[in-house]
C-alpha cells in the first residue's frame, strides 16, 4: 500500500483521540458509571422502560456520534439501573447500509469501551433461516458468519484498542450463553429459545431465495444486517460479548413465493414479542457478576 493510500484510509477512520473526546463528553453529562452496555436492535428498544433512574442523551446531541435513521431505532443513550446494575442502553443502533462507514458504525461500541464498559450485550431482529424456528422465537448467538463484505478492523490498527489480528473463534462468551439458556429454561421459555449462528449481509435489501438457501447450507440459523461489526470491535478491545436475536420473520426459501419480507413485519413482531426478550435480558443482567 502506498503512503498516500495509507493516509486516506487513516483519515476515513475515527481516531482513538476523537472517540476519547466523545466518551469524555458523555461522561461529563451523566452520573452513572456502568460496566455493562446493551445495544437494542430493531423494535427492541422497549427494554429502556425497565431502566430506573434514567439519564437520557439523544445521539444527535453528542458531537461526532452517528444518528439512527431507521424506524424502530429511537437513537438515544439511556443510562440507569436495571435489576440493581448500572447499565447504558443504546436505544437503537446505526447500520452500514445507512451510509455510515464501518468505523463510524461501530463508534458507539468503542465509545462504550472508553467509558469503562466491560461487557456488551447485542440484540437484533433477524430472519429465521433454520426451518425449526418460528416467528417470535429467540436465538442466543453462539457464532457468526460475516458475509457483509465490510470489517471495521480494516485500516491502520491502533494497539490502544487491540491487536492487529484478534481471534474470533470464541467471540460469544460461553458462560453467558450457558447462563442465558439456563434462565430461559427456568422461565419456561425453553421451547422458543434456541442457540444458533447469526449471519450478516450488508442490506438494505432482504435476501434473495438463493441467498437464503446458501445461508441454510452454510449452517446459518438466523440472518440480519447488523451486530457483527459491533462484535468484531468489541472483541478486538477485549469486551465480553453476549448476543441475542429475535426471529421477526421467516425468510423466503421458495422461488416465486407470494409473501415477501418487510420491515413492518419485523417491527410488528418486535412489538408483540419483545417482552420476552426484555424479561430474559433483565434476568441475565440480574444474575450477571460484574
Ligand atoms: O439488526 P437490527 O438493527 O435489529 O435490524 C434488523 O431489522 C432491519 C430490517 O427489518 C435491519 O436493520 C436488520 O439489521
Ligand atoms: N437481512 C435480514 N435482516 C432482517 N432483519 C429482520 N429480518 C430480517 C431478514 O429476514 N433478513
Amino acid at each position: 500500500m502506498s503512503d498516500d493510500k495509507h493516509t486516506v484510509q487513516n483519515m476515513e477512520s475515527v481516531t482513538f483521540e476523537e472517540i476519547q473526546q466523545i466518551a469524555d463528553h458523555i461522561l461529563a453529562k451523566v452520573k452513572c458509571r456502568p460496566k455493562l452496555g446493551i445495544i437494542c436492535g430493531s423494535g427492541l428498544g422497549k427494554l429502556a422502560d425497565m431502566v430506573e433512574d434514567k439519564e437520557v442523551i439523544p445521539y444527535n446531541e453528542i458531537p461526532g456520534f452517528p444518528v439512527s435513521t431507521v424506524p424502530g431505532h429511537a437513537g438515544k443513550l439511556i443510562f440507569g439501573t436495571l435489576k440493581d446494575k448500572s447499565v447504558v442502553l443504546m436505544q437503537g443502533r446505526v447500520h452500514c447500509y445507512e451510509g455510515y462507514s464501518p468505523q463510524k458504525t461501530v463508534l458507539p461500541v468503542r465509545t462504550m469501551k472508553l467509558m469503562g464498559i466491560k461487557i456488551l450485550f447485542v440484540t437484533n431482529a433477524a430472519g429465521g433461516i433454520n426451518r425449526n424456528y418460528s416467528v417470535g422465537d429467540m436465538m442466543v448467538i453462539k457464532d457468526h458468519l460475516n458475509l457483509s463484505g465490510v470489517n471495521p478492523l480494516v485500516g491502520v490498527n491502533d494497539e490502544r484498542f487491540g491487536p492487529r489480528f484478534p481471534p474470533m473463534s470464541r467471540a460469544y462468551d460461553s458462560e453467558l450463553r450457558k447462563l442465558a439458556l439456563g434462565i430461559a429454561k427456568e422461565m419456561g421459555f425453553a421451547d422458543f429459545v434456541h442457540e444458533g449462528v447469526y449471519s450478516m449481509m450488508i442490506g438494505p435489501n432482504f435476501e434473495t431465495v438463493t441467498e437464503c438457501r446458501l445461508l441454510s447450507m452454510a449452517g446459518v440459523d438466523a440472518t440480519g444486517m447488523s451486530t457483527i461489526p459491533e462484535v468484531l470491535v468489541a472483541k478486538h478491545c477485549d469486551m465480553k460479548v453476549f448476543g441475542m436475536s429475535l426471529i421477526t420473520n421467516k425468510v423466503i426459501m421458495e422461488y416465486d413465493q407470494e409473501t415477501t419480507a418487510n420491515h413492518e413485519e419485523v417491527l410488528e413482531t418486535g412489538e408483540k414479542r419483545s417482552k420476552y426478550t426484555q424479561q430474559l435480558i433483565a434476568e441475565l443482567v440480574k444474575k450477571l457478576v460484574i
